[in-house]
């Protein structure tokens, strides 16, 4: 028997939440579906599904989201459509996503990865160096904010949400003198030109787990979906999430700590750098780690050893 979704003559369904990157990576798994199998564009369907974690940050806009509620916030509901059939595939930011999957589905669709950079955004300063003694910047990333007061002690991190445009306009009223994005949802919703940014290179601010890449959820029984994905994913971007996506699996269970860490292909071989720090920057534990591509997971498993040894006592203390 076939295992087929439940009327494969009705449009494929997509699930996205309803922001305007969500969307744009709906459109951009869309787009890139129709052309690889010749379908029209009415061969699908996309539907917005609200989360709760959409309810509460709207209701909630200042406080951080950590607080709100935990990881699943952002998918729980899409995965419960996706369980009754209501939609047919999900897609998501695979920075958002836990490393396990509910039982019944499956991830395992990756588009090619895009920019793994973090941007700066300021209005008058060109990067990280040139922020004023005291500076205040706006995040709401434990990461990136560990990272900045790493390097900028001397910064003031207050919480900043929402999307780009109410993020710039918190900079323009001054609340802020910079934030953070990702230049992946920058290139995705086109805003390069009119957001001032700066890229990070890694080496001055490792991104966070899988940042850039978009993955492709779907009911694990659903073959017929699964040969239908397998034309749009890319090798590359899923053994990068394999080694990143390990190291995040082996040291979450443990701590609760601010994780970045990425993983680059060349030929034959990945390299895959890790950080974790102390919430309140005070201390950043880094290493770098190379094998063979096939070895991905287990490269991100030795790379949460190494960073857990080095770690000392108290360090996943909480101090923010
Ligand atoms: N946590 C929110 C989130 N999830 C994915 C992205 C950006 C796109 C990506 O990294 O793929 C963002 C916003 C941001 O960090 O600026």
């Amino acid at each position: 028997m076939t295992l087929t979704r439940p009327d494969p003559t009705k449009p494929l369904k997509i699930g996205t939440r309803g922001s305007p990157l969500a969307l744009a990576q709906a459109y951009e798994t869309r787009d890139r579906l129709a052309k690889a199998h010749d379908l029209p564009e009415t061969a699908f369907e996309i539907v917005v599904i609200k989360t709760t974690g959409d309810d509460r940050a709207m209701i909630d806009a200042d406080r951080p989201l950590k607080e709100i509620g935990n990881k699943g916030l952002f998918t729980k509901e899409i995965e419960e459509q996706l369980l009754n059939g209501r939609i047919d595939i999900a897609v998501h930011s695979m920075k958002d996503m836990p490393t396990e999957q509910p039982l019944g589905l499956i991830l395992d669709c990756f588009l090619p990865r895009e920019d793994t950079r973090d941007a700066f955004v300021s209005l008058s300063a060109s990067g990280i160096a040139d922020l004023p003694e005291g500076a205040v910047v706006g995040t709401s990333s434990l990461r990136r904010k560990s990272q900045l007061l790493n390097r900028r002690p001397d910064l003031k991190v207050v919480e900043f949400r929402g999307n780009v445009q109410t993020r710039l306009s918190k900079l323009r009223d001054e609340v802020a003198e910079a934030t953070f994005l990702a230049m992946a949802g920058l290139t995705r919703l086109g805003m390069l030109e009119e957001v001032p940014h700066g890229a990070i290179a890694p080496e001055d601010m490792l991104p966070a787990i899988a940042q850039g890449a978009i993955g492709i959820e779907r009911r694990a029984h659903d073959d017929m979906t699964g040969e239908m994905l397998a034309a749009i994913h890319d090798r590359l971007t899923e053994n990068r999430l394999a080694a990143e996506r390990a190291f995040l699996a082996a040291l979450d269970g443990s701590c609760e700590t601010p994780i970045a860490g990425l993983a680059e292909i060349e030929g034959d071989t990945l390299r895959l750098r890790g950080e974790i720090l102390r919430t309140d920057g005070s201390e950043a534990l880094s290493d770098d780690v190379t094998g063979a591509v096939a070895d991905g997971p287990e490269l991100g498993r030795k790379m949460a050893e190494k960073l857990l040894a080095q770690a000392g006592d108290g360090f996943f203390d909480w101090k923010s």
